[in-house]
């Protein structure tokens, strides 16, 4: 059994940004509430920009080292379904943040050269028996400014069983979106610097052609599963 791999847009500042998004067939919607970040918007930016947002497509807010009432703060502004905790928080502190918020989250892990397969085994794992809020870990690329840097890491270092309920990030691009999908099957994929014009500003045909890709990956598991046999096809991704 093969299934449609979730798309998530990170660091829209612009209407007509979130309109290509929407008719590119994404997913999710992510908005940065990180200061430092040169995709940061308000609160109240975010709410104005989630308005043109039809059902069915998730807003996602991403914080790094948010405490948790500024996170609950936040979401009383901006209409968000889904957090994504981004930055050192520990497992305890992002629970604490998804309940005084009250939404759902995606925990990172920020993968590096010396990652272990089963460090991020255990931290999914620890994750979801802290809280019923925790929906999946997002891996994203180790660097300095956290996140946002188009900086792509070893896929073969996630766990084959772990690989169906990850929202896989860093780097990502219409380039190497295809593989990414059908060699590491995540349930999601999450991109930022490789739909951008410059930073903040995406590009309707990189978004569009990015979506192709994705398409593309679940195409070949598509026809993968057509060529396994019953047992393998059984096994869901
Ligand atoms: O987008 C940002 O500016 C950002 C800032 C701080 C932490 C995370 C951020 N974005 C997230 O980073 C990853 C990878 O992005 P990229 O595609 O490599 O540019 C992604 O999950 C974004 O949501």
């Amino acid at each position: 059994m093969s299934m449609r791999t979730r798309i998530k847009i990170c660091g829209l500042t612009r209407e007509e940004d979130v309109q290509a998004v929407v008719a590119a067939g994404a997913d999710a919607i992510g908005f940065v509430f990180y200061p430092k970040s040169p995709r940061y918007v308000t609160p109240e930016r975010a709410a104005e920009l989630i308005r043109s947002v039809p059902p069915f497509i998730t807003s996602v807010g991403l914080f790094v080292n948010a405490t948790p009432d500024e996170v609950a703060a936040t979401v009383r502004v901006a209409p968000l379904s889904l957090i994504q905790l981004h930055g050192d928080e520990t497992v305890d502190q992002a629970a604490a943040i998804a309940a005084a918020a009250g939404r759902q989250y995606m925990k990172v892990f920020r993968v590096k050269p010396d990652t272990a397969p089963d460090e991020l085994l255990e931290y999914e794992q620890a994750n979801r028996a802290a809280s019923p809020l925790f929906t999946s870990l997002l891996l994203d690329t180790y660097v300095d400014a956290y996140g946002g840097a188009g900086k792509g890491f070893d896929w073969s270092l996630i766990p084959k069983d772990l690989a169906p309920r990850v929202v896989l990030s860093g780097g990502l691009s219409v380039h190497n979106a295809t593989d990414a999908v059908a060699g590491v099957r995540p349930y999601a994929v999450d991109i930022s610097s490789g739909v951008e014009a410059a930073k903040g500003i995406k590009d309707a045909r990189k978004i569009a052609d990015f979506v192709a890709a994705v398409r593309a990956g679940d195409a070949i598991l598509e026809s993968q599963a057509h060529h396994e046999s019953p047992s393998e096809a059984a096994v869901p991704r």
